[in-house]
């Protein structure tokens, strides 16, 4: 089989690996890691510090070059979806899967069978001007949780930090033949890749640690276990995550894990910065709106207050436009 991987970084470098190991035929889809990889192939130290070091991974710019694949993995940031949607086209054929692979509330929440008054409801935060909506159809969709973390340490090196699970769902949560194939695939590269009846609860349990440690971290650089162990900010996301229980239960979501042992679960990954503290603190734009904005948008459209998420919003609007000013600066210096 040969599977595209939109993405060449923390995530799409792990996967790529592990997958080319195991014998699948691997194309990255890159951007500034492209001429490391084809130079010297990706490399990925594991969490218990083995190294694999990947030659046969091919890497191109260009999807139009690239051309049809029958696996896509999506793996850029969410914020980066938009801009690459229309060129998306040259990389699937009628049968191709595409596998989402973001942190947030997805583009796709209200589509592909999910019924109810908001069923095939745009949401512009996961998906601004309707661009992703409007050049991939979600018939070619897999929805996937990803629950490792994984660091870029240099070009064409990913490290992993902890975990192997990338949890998987058809939209219309039907157990089909493609998405248990996908699964047994990423079993043979060793993840664990459980399929699941309800791929959007399974996104908001993940959700309810992004929406809330995520911007606390970027704003007092503290990481999970501080941010869990210190009683204000543990209080602030039980908060928030309360917050967004309630827009998930007026979707019909339920939770199968209580507040506390989602904290807990924060807690344990130990001293780990999260991706947003790692961008903020590496001048890249933040996910925002698809972990943050995603969810005050559904709040309105539940009708549910959402005063602590929407205070740490604002609070992280500003951080990020003072980020982009600052950013924009140093371009203008030539730093
Ligand atoms: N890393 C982690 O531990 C976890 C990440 N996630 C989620 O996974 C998703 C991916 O995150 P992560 O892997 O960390 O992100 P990274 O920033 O490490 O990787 C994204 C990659 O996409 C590349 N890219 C962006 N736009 C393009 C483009 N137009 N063409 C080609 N390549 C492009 C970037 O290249 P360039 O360097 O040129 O910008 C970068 O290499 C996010 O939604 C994140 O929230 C979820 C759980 C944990
Ligand atoms: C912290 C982690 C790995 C899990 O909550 C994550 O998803 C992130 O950093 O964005």
């Amino acid at each position: 089989m040969s599977i595209a991987i939109v993405g060449a970084g923390a995530i799409g470098g792990f996967l790529g690996v592990r997958l080319a190991e195991a014998g699948e035929d691997v194309t990255f889809i890159a951007r500034s890691n492209a001429d490391a990889i084809r130079a010297d192939g990706m490399r990925l130290i594991e969490e218990d510090g083995t190294e694999i070091h990947s030659k046969s991974v091919k890497a191109t710019r260009s999807m139009q070059e690239a051309g049809a694949h029958d696996i896509v993995l999506l793996t850029v940031k969410a914020h980066q979806v938009g801009p690459i949607a229309a060129d998306l086209k040259h990389l699937i054929g009628p049968d191709t899967v595409v596998v989402t692979m973001q942190n947030g509330i997805p583009w796709w929440y209200f589509m592909g069978g999910h019924g109810g008054e908001h069923a095939g409801t745009r949401l512009e935060s996961a998906d601004p001007g309707g661009l992703i909506a409007d050049n991939l159809d979600p018939k070619h969709v897999i929805g996937s949780v990803v629950y490792p973390a994984t660091v870029l340490t240099d070009p064409g090196t990913v490290k992993v930090i902890e975990g192997n699970r990338f949890g998987l769902g058809e939209l219309d949560g039907s157990k089909s033949e493609r998405v248990l194939a996908l699964s047994q695939r990423l079993g043979k590269a060793g993840f664990r890749a459980p399929v699941t009846s309800d791929i959007r609860a399974e996104l908001w349990l993940k959700l309810w640690g992004n929406l809330s440690f995520n911007p606390i971290s970027a704003l007092t650089h503290a990481t999970l276990e501080d941010i869990c162990r210190f009683p204000d900010t543990r209080a602030i996301a039980a908060e928030m995550m309360r917050e967004a229980e309630t827009i998930a239960n007026r979707l019909g979501v339920t939770f199968r894990l209580g507040i506390e042992k989602r904290i807990a679960g924060a807690e344990k990954v130990g001293p780990h910065k999260t991706s947003m503290l790692q961008d903020v603190e590496a001048g890249r734009p933040i996910e925002l709106e698809a972990l943050v904005g995603s969810v005050i948008e559904l709040g309105r459209l539940t009708g549910t207050p959402t005063p602590h998420i929407d205070t740490v919003f604002a609070l992280m609007r500003l951080l990020a436009q003072s980020l982009e000013r600052a950013n924009g600066r140093l371009a203008i210096q030539g730093a």
